[in-house]
């Protein structure tokens, strides 16, 4: 006797389905957290997440450990990711303290929360349109699937205002967010069924004048190491 086919899954398909409703619920109709109309994309948007003071301190922060970017895909262009980049001391009670409040905002459990990565553009540095999610058919993947699977949400703070450039824009949706001191965006790399959504590619646009620091925060569906 044959089986039937089981319907086509892709890894972690069942967490990030999970981890889009929980985080939905959580976000709706909250004070301060502003859904931005778009489709198909789940994105959202929180002014003052981060007070002028927190700011320029992950900005001294960034400035200490910012190195090159290092990518996975390695058949990238050296242009494709310019900026400086370096994750934040997990154990630096000020940075915990950032890195649970955006864990507390999605309603998700800490673990599966990467470190808080800084990163910092000078003028002429980007990263090209890239999606947060990894790509499960590239050798990278297995050692990511150990280290807690596939990414679900990404959580980003900006952290100065830039004199010219630096905008985030999502190129498939056709918008452009522009650098605003202290505002935090969410987004979903999953579609509500768990498969990675194509239209959150993204990019942080060349910066023309003056400096961009942002921190960025992603979710696994399992606990990372
Ligand atoms: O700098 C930006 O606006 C985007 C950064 C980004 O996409 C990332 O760090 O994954
Ligand atoms: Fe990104």
């Amino acid at each position: 006797m044959t089986m039937p086919d089981a319907p086509v899954q892709v890894p972690d398909q069942e967490a990030l389905m999970r981890l889009g409703e929980t985080v939905r619920q959580r976000l709706a109709g909250r004070p301060g957290v502003y859904k931005v109309p778009v489709e198909p994309v789940e994105l959202f948007a929180i002014g003052d997440f981060l007070d002028s003071a927190e700011c320029a301190r992950l900005c001294a922060m960034i400035d200490d450990v910012a190195r090159p970017s290092t990518l996975h895909e390695t058949n990238y262009t050296s242009d494709f990711r310019t900026s400086y980049s370096g994750d934040l001391d997990p154990h630096d009670p000020f940075v915990d303290n950032i890195s649970k409040r955006i864990d507390d905002l999605l309603g998700v459990p800490s673990d599966i929360g990467e470190a808080i990565q800084g990163q910092r553009y000078l003028p002429g540095q980007q990263f090209k349109p890239h999606n947060d999610w990894f790509y499960t058919s590239e050798s990278y993947w297995s050692e990511e699937e150990a280290r807690g699977g596939q990414r679900s949400w990404t959580a980003m703070a900006y952290l100065n205002a830039v004199e010219a450039g630096g905008a985030t824009a999502f190129t498939t949706l056709g918008i452009q967010i522009d650098p605003q001191p202290g505002a935090l965006l969410l987004w979903n790399n999953a579609l509500p069924d768990g498969r990675p959504n194509e239209a959150t590619l993204h990019a942080g646009t060349p910066v023309e004048r003056g400096a961009k620091y942002v921190i960025t925060k992603w979710y696994r569906t399992r606990t990372w190491r």
